[in-house]
């Protein structure tokens, strides 16, 4: 896991952990063993260490926090050692020198590193904080108020603001062209003049441990923490890394230390680090798929897009933005000026932010190609039709793109309801048909649910998940049913939330717990943000608005949200909805006519209204939500557990420290989940959503967790 060799009299160290040279026991000991040679080696007069491949590693191995293995020759007491060598260490950074592997940066003497490489104590995000010297070393280095920023915000930043800020000795300037060897050998080159320039140099000075932390005002800390408390809400690790900062300005280093390793092992065993690393692992894991061979894709280097309104342009923009022409179709030329328009207004405005620069949103824009013509398709390797959610009016147009396209292009309906097999059924090539539900806005959020139909190939999902991850966006499998993973959970969950206002709550009390409970807003104000059109239009399609045309033994509870639109109270956008808004205000106020048509509603569908808690509303709507997700899973619509939680939490705003429903749900206890959904069942016999998932009853009566009950299922599928 590491190599020693001497070069010019200079130990070079190197880490060899691939892919990101993870700081695993193995590397730790690597370290020590290299440090004991070299100090040793009266030939040797100064050491460099220097990361394999791509990286300086990017942390230490997260893995091992769960396994125990992080508390053997733990990383504190590795980077105790570098710093307290004898012989100067240099050390040379390239790629991301995250977490762990900036504080084994700290402890050397020097740092070096490539203009193309980052560094970031990135550990808030998995629920800890730089728990190897980070939070005592990084304010020694550049003061606490820089320090704090990054600890507490976890964000990494460029190789030349480090220097600026310095935390760096030097940069090694290498091009955007130059290979990853290029870049290694030009630092390794530039780390050994630097060791041999300051082979001889006292030490003094150079141990960040001992230098001074200049004292800042409590108001620092408070504004810090009321920030932090805006900014990441519900978040337990960034206020405490805060503590461990302040520490660092008020005690030696030593005690400094131990404040930081006691907040450590505070945070290690909390349940917001445990969600945050399960997440980290499940976003990883969604391109993991059984029986999909993701080398199978085929390169995607030319696209389409039909339809240019705010999905299709926003869905225009991933792709020329990482340099794939784009061919956007409308068939109106107002509506294409239109698409073009916002597409421009786009890189404007990201122009005018400073996150990109003229030459590079020109360039983007220079990849797309306007056209009224699905003939300009001939040629494409992908297309995505964005036009209107109607199945007559998708099979319409995929039964033109079938007749138009080579016979190779993948053809993507981006649905977030229908059916992908009708869809695909008009078609002479279904295997080569798949759903692509973006999320709107389709440039910014990062889910992609990919809808494998009963044909789709093989190829095609793996090409179509191969090209979202190039999009950077993160892709999840899904199958082909009502609403796919995402929406089809949403239904039971937002109908629990109509359902309490028949009993009744009114939507700011339902809102209120559920903005309480860490998502960033509740589900009415959602519904006015999104446009309650929306829902009524889908419950159209589910031929569930008219009466006449409901299963009488299933309960109705939206008809509040129906008569809404029927005062055209669509939301935000007319200014009315279930709150009411001042003009351009996207801040709702509760409304006296919408709270007394709820209790007018109550009244005329029979019900006694009451006073519900809000541990009841928070039950009803999480439980009928985590029961749908077990029906996805036993279903087979959604594929492990992990993957239902990266939606929640893209998708939908689950707060990520609660890992997602169904880790949320291993949290709760599967048991008392199963037992009040009965309960709220035996309550509500006409709410089909409390019936309860199988796979929940059998891992509730048998006491087995949902995680790791799944994960030895795989295991035996894939040992078959
Ligand atoms: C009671 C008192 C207790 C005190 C006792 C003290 C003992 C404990 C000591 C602990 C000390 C803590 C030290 C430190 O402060 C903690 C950390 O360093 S936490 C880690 C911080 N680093 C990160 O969070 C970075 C995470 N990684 C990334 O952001 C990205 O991976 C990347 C580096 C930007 C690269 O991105 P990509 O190129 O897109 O690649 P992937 O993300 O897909 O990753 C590829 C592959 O690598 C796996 N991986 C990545 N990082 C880690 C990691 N740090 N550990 C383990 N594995 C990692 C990732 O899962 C992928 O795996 P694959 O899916 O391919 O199997």
């Amino acid at each position: 896991m590491t190599s020693y060799k001497t070069i010019k009299d200079v130990a070079v160290i190197t880490i060899e952990n691939p892919p990101v040279n993870a700081l695993s026991l193995a590397v730790r000991e690597g370290i020590l063993d290299g440090l004991s040679r070299a100090s040793k080696d009266d030939t040797v007069c100064a050491i460099v260490i220097i990361g394999g491949g791509r990286t300086f590693p990017a942390g230490a191995d997260i893995s091992e926090f769960a396994n125990g293995k992080a508390f053997t020759k733990p990383l504190p007491q590795i980077i105790e050692k570098i710093e307290s060598t004898q012989k100067p260490i240099v050390c040379a950074i390239h790629g991301t020198a995250f977490g762990g592997g900036l504080e084994v940066a700290l402890g050397c003497h020097y740092r070096i590193a490539s203009t193309r490489s980052k560094v970031g104590l990135p550990e808030v995000n998995l629920g800890i904080l730089p728990g190897a010297g980070g939070t005592q070393r990084l304010p020694r280095l550049i003061g606490v108020w820089l320090a704090a920023e990054m600890i507490c915000s976890g964000k990494p930043i460029e190789a030349v603001d480090a220097d600026a800020k310095g935390i760096l000795d030097d940069l090694v300037e290498i091009s955007s062209l130059e290979s990853v060897q290029t870049e290694y050998d030009k630092l390794l080159d530039a780390a050994i003049t630097l060791a041999l320039r300051v082979k001889n140099h006292s030490l003094e000075g150079k141990r960040v441990s001992q230098l001074k932390v200049e004292p800042v005002s409590d108001f620092f800390y408070e504004q810090l923490a009321l920030q932090i408390s805006k900014n990441a809400r519900g978040m337990n690790a960034p206020l405490q890394a805060l503590k461990a900062v302040k520490a660092s300005a008020m005690f030696p280093f030593k005690e400094g230390m131990q404040r930081e390793q006691q907040i450590l092992g505070r945070l290690f065993v909390s349940s917001q680090a445990k969600a945050l690393q399960h997440i980290f692992f499940a976003e990883r894991q969604t391109m993991k798929i059984p029986g999909i061979d993701m080398k199978k894709g085929v390169p995607i280097k030319f696209v389409g897009v039909i339809g240019a309104g705010m999905m299709g342009s926003g869905i225009a923009i991933n792709f020329i933005k990482k340099g794939i022409p784009v061919v956007l179709i409308d068939a109106e030329q107002e509506f294409l000026d239109r698409g073009v328009k916002a597409i421009e207004d786009y890189f404007k405005g990201r122009v005018k932010k400073g996150k990109t620069t003229r030459f590079l949103a020109d360039r983007s824009l220079g990849y797309l190609r306007p056209s009224l013509h699905y003939e300009d398709l001939s040629n494409v390797d992908l297309v995505i039709e964005a036009v209107f959610e109607n199945l007559d009016v998708k099979k319409s147009v995929l039964k033109h793109l079938d007749e138009i396209c080579k016979p190779q292009t993948i053809l993507c309906t981006n649905t977030s309801t229908l059916d992908i097999d009708q869809i695909a059924s008009a078609t002479n090539r279904p295997d080569r048909v798949i759903g692509t539900h973006f999320f709107s806005p389709a440039n910014v959020m990062r889910l992609m649910e990919n809808v494998a139909g009963s044909k789709t190939s093989e190829r095609t999902i793996a090409s179509v998940m191969q090209i979202s991850k190039t999009i950077s966006k993160i892709p999840v499998l899904v199958g082909n049913c009502f609403g796919f993973i995402g929406n089809r959970m949403l239904f039971p969950y937002n109908n629990q939330a109509n359902a309490l206002l028949q009993e009744g709550a009114f939507p700011h009390d339902v809102d209120k717990v559920l903005y309480d409970f860490g998502f960033p807003m509740g589900l009415f104000q959602m519904s006015d943000l999104a446009g309650n059109d929306i829902g009524l239009h889908i419950r159209k399609a589910q031929g569930i608005v008219d009466p006449s045309q409901r299963d009488p033994n299933e309960r109705y509870v939206s008809t509040t949200a129906d008569k809404l639109c029927e005062m055209k109270r669509f939301g935000v956008k007319s200014s009315k909805g279930w709150y009411s808004y001042a003009k351009g205000s996207r801040k709702g106020r509760p409304d006296k006519e919408v709270m007394d048509l709820i209790v007018e509603n109550s009244k005329a569908e029979g019900f006694v209204r009451r006073n519900i808690s809000a541990k009841e509303i928070e039950e009803r709507c999480l439980y009928a939500l985590i029961n749908e997700g077990f029906k996805c899973l036993e279903e087979g619509m959604a594929y492990k557990p992990g993957d239902i939680d990266i939606i929640w939490i893209y998708g939908y705003g689950f707060p990520p420290q609660k890992g997602g429903p169904m880790h949320y749900a291993d949290a709760v206890g599967l048991k008392k989940i199963y037992d009040s959904i009965l309960q709220y069942g035996k309550a509500d016999p006409k709410t089909s959503a409390w019936k309860p998932s199988k796979l929940l009853e059998q891992l509730a009566s048998s006491g087995k967790k949902l995680a790791k009950y799944w994960t030895k299922k795989l295991k035996a599928q894939s040992n078959l």
